[in-house]
């Protein structure tokens, strides 16, 4: 049976004003804005990060990603774009997320679960105990020497992002290779609360907006 409940969706890699304007046009919930990362496509500086958290309207929410792993990095990172999430693309001491509340209350904290095995759900549950707001399960690899954090174009093993779903007591965000083709099929296996996208909705890196269109028909 079809579900009642609408899938959100985080339109990643936002890299000009005009961008983030498409996103918003065509339904975008939240806006991706990619700190300095070891290695991937959708970079943006934080001076521009910032700038488009200023003119993104509410109810639109504004994810800033960061590779950042000690408290006080991540904390200045999110001062200078401003943003009202923050995604930790890579692991941090189980204190943080408490701390990241403490020193920013009015700040949501999103944290990435590569999906590589089944032990990636003891990761995510961890997570969980540890006081994260959210999870979004992608597709890198965070064991390489250059280490791969997102923006991969690859889907992953959905099985374990099931599961994750199933065991999760917040809202669980799925990524990875997703696409107009395969979000209807990734929708049923995963349930996720909402869906992330970067590369699926481009085309030779900018935002495309009948891939976007095609991406908002097949999950409605
Ligand atoms: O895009 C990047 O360069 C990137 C690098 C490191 C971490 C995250 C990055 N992108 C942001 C995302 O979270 C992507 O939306 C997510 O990984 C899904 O990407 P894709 O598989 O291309 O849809």
């Amino acid at each position: 049976m079809e579900s009642p409940f609408r899938t959100r969706v985080k339109i990643c890699c936002i890299s000009s004003l005009d961008e983030a304007r498409l996103a918003i046009q065509f339904g975008a919930d939240a806006l991706g804005l990619v700190g300095r990362m070891p290695s991937g496509p959708g970079v943006v500086a934080d001076e521009l990060a910032a700038r488009i958290v200023q003119v993104t309207p509410p109810p639109i929410s504004t994810f800033m990603l960061t590779s950042e792993t000690i408290l006080d990095n991540i904390i200045a990172h999110q001062q200078r774009v401003g943003a009202n999430t923050i995604q930790l693309v890579d692991a941090v001491p189980p204190e943080t997320y408490a701390q990241l509340h403490k020193a920013l209350p009015a700040v949501k904290v999103v944290q990435v679960i590569h999906v590589i095995d089944e032990s990636n759900l003891d990761e995510a549950l961890q997570a969980l105990q540890n006081g994260v707001d959210a999870l979004l399960l992608d597709s890198g690899n965070p064991n390489l020497a250059v280490k791969e954090l997102g923006g991969t174009g690859r889907v992953h093993n959905w099985l374990v992002s099931r599961q994750i779903v199933e065991q999760s007591s917040v809202p669980v965000f799925l990524a990875g290779g997703l696409k107009p083709e395969n979000v209807r099929k990734a929708i049923d296996m995963v349930r996720p609360f909402g869906l992330d996208i970067c590369s699926g909705v481009r085309t030779n890196g900018k935002l495309d907006a009948q891939k976007l269109e095609a991406f908002m028909s097949a999950i409605k």
